[in-house]
């Protein structure tokens, strides 16, 4: 058994990469995984106190466009490889048909008609928030995500996730996430990410604070390299790069955030279509108004070919929040190493 608390992500991912990499005689080599050969802590639990230092610091971690576009994925009740290949490629891997991903979380959580159709026509989500509405303190406020017809299939994307529980308990939305299986390396820091956002989702929705976000975990692992992939080589840089200095994502505004993320879903999928220049008719609070952004400077800076560096400089001044700044430029600055012009474009300007 394994915990960590801290009231940030780096403290946590520090502490299992340290764990997984270190010859402890209570965690197993396992090798007759689907996936590949794997070091694993069975049993863990991770606290995250402040669920907004939800963002790693890091170099190698600090993935602010993949743990963006697979929340939107998920809110948007979607379960197209296309449309998360964009944001996490060779995610079909996980795909039986190509297509679509069997364990795709969003048509589980916000769909009607998934898993509890039976005795509900509400999504999972809504129940969740109705139960929580009429009785505070409810021990039933709990998201099923994987069932047990899932284990039944041979599919290669059985849902890792197993329950989102969420409770109120002092006026602050809690949440206790429990996952059969997950990736230390690739999975965690964007479980981690979507997870939280969904509790400040909630949050908000209940007219609430956040409270911690717990993370449960049965089968914490950490790959082993092979020729294609360097998990333990890269986790080892991760602590090489030493200590990081936390920081916070934004309070989400007050009020019920659906009608502003519907405006964002819609947003983000012109984005991705290439129609960068699209905004929302409706006036959004900053607080949106920066994930649009983070989204063009996505496709400007990653996704398209050749970076176009008026227009990406013109858009990192956009940006409101400074925490993303921070992460923009990290990031193209590993992209394209010393992006001469680019950076210059934005020395001279007002970025800091
Ligand atoms: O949200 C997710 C989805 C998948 N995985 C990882 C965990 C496993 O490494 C792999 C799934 O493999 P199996 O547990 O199904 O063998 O994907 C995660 O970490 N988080």
């Amino acid at each position: 058994m394994f915990y960590k608390s801290s009231d940030n992500i780096d403290d946590l991912m520090r502490a299992v990469f340290a764990r997984l990499l270190s010859n402890n005689t209570n965690d197993f080599d396992v090798r007759s995984s689907r996936k590949g050969d794997s070091r694993e802590i069975f049993g863990v639990l991770l606290e995250l106190t402040n669920p907004r230092a939800r963002i790693s610091r890091s170099q190698s971690r600090a993935r602010i466009y993949s743990s963006l576009g697979e929340l939107i994925w998920y809110i948007s009740s979607n379960n197209s490889i296309e449309f998360i290949e964009y944001y996490i490629p060779g995610y079909s891997q996980f795909s039986d048909d190509g297509k679509t991903a069997n364990g795709a979380y969003g048509p589980r959580i916000f769909s009607k008609g998934i898993d509890n159709a039976e005795i509900s026509s509400r999504t999972q989500w809504q129940r969740v928030i109705d139960t929580l509405s009429q009785r505070n303190g409810s021990r039933n406020g709990i998201i099923q995500i994987f069932a047990n017809r899932d284990a039944e299939i041979d599919s290669n994307d059985i849902p890792c996730t197993c329950t989102l529980h969420f409770a109120i308990r002092n006026d602050k939305v809690h949440l206790h996430t429990h996952m059969r299986s997950n990736d230390a390396f690739l999975g965690l820091p964007h479980d981690i990410f979507s997870f939280t956002m969904l509790q400040e989702i909630a949050a908000r929705q209940l007219n609430c604070e956040i409270g911690s976000y717990q993370h449960s975990v049965a089968s914490l692992h950490l790959y082993s390299d092979t020729d294609k992939r360097k998990f333990k080589t890269l986790a080892q840089a991760y602590l090489d790069e030493g200590l990081h200095d936390p920081i916070q994502m934004p309070r989400m505004p007050d009020g019920n955030p659906w009608p502003s993320l519907n405006e964002v879903i819609k947003a983000e999928a012109e984005i991705r279509k290439g129609n960068r220049t699209y905004g929302p008719t409706v006036e959004l609070n900053p607080y949106w108004t920066d994930f649009l952004t983070l989204l063009r400077i996505y496709y400007v800076t990653i996704k398209r070919h050749g970076i176009e560096q008026e227009e990406a400089a013109a858009l990192i001044e956009k940006i409101i929040d400074p925490t993303y700044k921070l992460f923009v430029l990290d990031r193209i600055e590993r992209k394209l190493g010393p992006a001469r012009r680019l950076l210059k474009i934005l020395t001279a300007g007002k970025i800091q």
